[in-house]
């Protein structure tokens, strides 16, 4: 099982997302989130992470090829273009610049389900209220859940992680809230606790 610690901001926190096994950690580059990260903030995390995990950049309110230079400026391994905002010729401008883009979105949006439809590397399935902590119904993926290399998000934690695992089977995971104490307040005990249950599935 893949497993992604999204919303970090500090070195502390990386590490303890890659000693417990993750595999990838985000950084969340929104103006809007309660979990932006500063330029300096993300070296931070790209520099403890650098050969032990894939380093993601996360926006949804950014231009995608703005995006893509600031992915690369700063040494992001990946770029995931999040929600609404992007289409297929966002994703068509970011591959320009940086060979490895994510698609995060919502079955609200009705997108297409197909693992590289518009060029990435991974699709993530996630809640329509992206970070915010709230579940979704999975069984709306029944008979139509993606093949290969996908991941769920959307309200997981510690405590629910196995349950969605079996629900929809996903190659991989990806949480924020569910290892926080409060918006933006990551919790190195509630990461450990995220990533073990994650690896266990
Ligand atoms: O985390 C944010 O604030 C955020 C804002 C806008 C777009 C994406 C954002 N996060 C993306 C993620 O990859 C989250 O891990 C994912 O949405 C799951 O969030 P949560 O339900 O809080 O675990």
């Amino acid at each position: 099982m893949y497993v992604k610690i999204c919303g970090l901001r500090t070195a502390d926190h990386a590490q303890t997302a890659i000693e417990a096994g993750a595999h990838a950690v985000g950084v969340v580059m929104n103006r809007t989130s309660a979990r932006r990260a500063s330029d300096d903030e993300a070296r931070a995390v790209i520099e403890a992470s650098r050969g032990s995990a894939d380093t993601v950049l996360v926006v949804n309110d950014m231009p995608a090829e703005h995006a893509a230079r600031t992915a690369r400026r700063l040494g992001f391994d990946v770029l995931q273009l999040h929600g609404r905002a992007y289409g297929e010729q966002d994703f068509a401008a970011a591959l320009e610049v940086v060979p490895r883009v994510w698609r995060a979105t919502s079955l609200d949006l009705d997108p297409p389900l197909e693992v590289g439809a518009w060029g990435e590397e991974v699709l993530l399935l996630d809640a329509p209220k992206p970070g915010s902590g709230e579940r979704w119904d999975l069984s709306d993926l029944a008979d139509r859940a993606p093949d290969g290399t996908w991941m769920v998000a959307g309200g997981l934690s510690p405590a629910n992680v196995r349950e969605a695992v079996d629900a929809v089977r996903p190659w991989g995971v990806d949480v924020s809230s569910g290892v926080e104490t409060a918006p933006g307040e990551k919790s190195s005990e509630l990461i450990r606790a995220f990533v073990e249950a994650a690896l266990r599935a």
